[in-house]
């Protein structure tokens, strides 16, 4: 098949074509409107714990590039917050456009970030990534958006990896890096069930979007046109 994508003839409006559940009940992503989120007191707090040294290798897929992290020990996990047990990451990767206008997958009040990164992580109480893929409760995706301003350097180490991994299918090792350097100051979050979203499009997904951006400076967003990738 001619591979999905975002261009006119492969993007999301024919990835149903492929996919049904496309047209599912809990589809990926959304417009978060932050005054109609109801608050709710029993939600937790959002803990997270990584293992630098779980980071083995960042490779170009075509529509991202993603940091691949070891998760055959609950070493890097994310509990509390909405989800309940304990989630292990398995891979953070970024999406963003071909220009600053555009380029999240979720909007706020309709306003779509340049960029927008996903850690996603799966439920142990699943015997492997792939098993908990297609569960409704399988996988726990944190979103972060990333705004134009001041220069980001903890983000500097990935971009820097750029220049190995300029065409799709290229992966290089990626070693000792922490997530968490990511994270803005705040771990507050709007939080919903939704889905994978790309194909395959599964709605396994616990989204948990924090609220508070991170930066990104112009020059660093725009490192990314290193790589050869289909972009919004
Ligand atoms: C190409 N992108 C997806 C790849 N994945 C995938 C690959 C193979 C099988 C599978 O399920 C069985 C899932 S994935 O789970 O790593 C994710 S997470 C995600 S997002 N943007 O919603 O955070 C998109 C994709
Ligand atoms: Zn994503």
């Amino acid at each position: 098949s001619h591979g999905w994508g975002y261009g006119a003839n492969n993007g999301p409006e024919k990835w149903g074509e492929d996919f049904p559940v496309a047209n599912g009940p809990r589809q990926s992503p959304i417009n978060i409107v932050p005054k109609e989120a109801q608050y709710d007191s029993t939600l937790k707090s959002l803990k997270l714990k990584y293992d630098p040294s779980n980071a083995k290798g960042i490779l170009n897929n075509g529509h991202s590039f993603q940091v691949d992290y070891e998760d055959d020990a609950n070493s890097s996990i994310l509990t509390g917050g909405p989800i309940s047990g304990t989630y292990r990451l398995k891979q953070f990767h970024f999406h963003w456009g071909a220009s600053n206008d555009r380029g999240s997958e979720h909007t706020v009040n309709g306003i779509k970030f340049p960029c927008e990164l996903h850690l996603v992580h799966w439920n142990t109480k699943y015997p492997s990534f792939g098993e908990a893929a297609s569960q409704p409760d399988g996988l726990a995706v944190v979103g972060v958006f990333l705004k134009i301003g001041a220069a980001n350097p903890r983000l500097q180490k990935v971009l820097d990896a750029f220049d190995s991994i300029k065409t799709k299918g290229k992966q290089t090792v990626f070693a000792n890096f922490d997530p968490k350097t990511l994270l803005p100051g705040s771990l507050d979050f709007w939080t919903y069930d939704g889905s994978l979203t790309t194909p395959p499009l599964l709605e396994s997904v616990s989204w948990i979007v924090l609220k508070e951006p991170i930066s990104v400076s112009p020059v660093q967003v725009r490192t990314h046109s290193l790589l050869t990738l289909d972009l919004k």
